[in-house]
């Protein structure tokens, strides 16, 4: 994919290729094209050049809340499940209890805090279970406890074989992944996750500190 703002060329021919079951991170410096590259997946952002193919359905979690401030979550919930042609709202259901909001399922979005906004953010992009999941740093403002069962989800999402995409920023996250596309210079070098560097912590190390 190639896109530029402008004179700014901020893709030059980034290439990624996710497998079902495969959960890759995208990683690079600020301003590195991350968003960028997500929103033209995602097709929401027109390529200049380039190719995209997705088998399968799409859930695009954008960095930038989705939802209304003046609807419910509830109301949030009821309106992507028409958008979706959902027969009911058990999906829905089941991932405000494993996100642990569901005290807030009526109050509007606009006076939800920015953690539990987030929590609704992403669960409208998982609504409909979909195969390919474009997630624009999913966790922010998720306290401990949430940003834990965020990754439960994402495990059991890729056991059941969705393939997921998650830009992050979190080094001692980094050897949750199948893969790392790094981006720089406008194109996406992959390399293997898990490859620890030596005096590198992980989560686990910060849980014990
Ligand atoms: N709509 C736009 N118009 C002009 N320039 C833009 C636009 N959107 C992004 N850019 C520029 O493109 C570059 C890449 O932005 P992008 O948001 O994709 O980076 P990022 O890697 O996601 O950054 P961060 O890690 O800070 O979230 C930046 O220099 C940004 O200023």
């Amino acid at each position: 994919m190639h896109k530029s703002y402008g004179r700014h060329q901020v893709l030059r021919g980034a290439d990624l290729t996710v497998d079902p079951g495969q959960l890759v991170a995208v990683v690079g410096e600020n301003g590195a094209g991350k968003s960028t590259l997500l929103k033209a997946l995602a097709g929401t952002l027109a390529t200049d050049s380039g190719r995209i193919e997705v088998s399968g359905t799409l859930g695009y979690c954008p960095q930038d809340p989705v939802v209304s401030d003046n609807l419910t979550v509830d109301q949030h919930l009821r309106y992507f499940a028409a958008a979706h042609h959902l027969p009911d709202l058990r999906r829905g259901n089941e991932l405000i209890d494993r996100l642990g909001y569901a005290q807030y399922r009526h109050q509007a979005a606009g006076a939800l805090s920015g953690g539990t906004r987030q929590k609704l953010n992403l669960t409208l992009a998982l609504l409909h279970d979909p195969d390919l999941l474009l997630l624009d740093e999913p966790y922010q403002g998720f306290d401990w406890d949430t940003y834990l069962r965020f990754w439960d989800l994402v495990s059991d999402l890729r056991a059941r074989g969705k393939a997921i995409v998650i830009i992050t920023h979190l080094v001692f996250e980094q050897d949750r992944f199948d893969q790392l596309a790094d981006l720089t210079s406008g194109r996406l070098t992959p390399r293997p996750a898990n490859l620890r560097q030596p005096g590198q912590t992980t989560e686990d190390d910060h849980v014990r500190h």
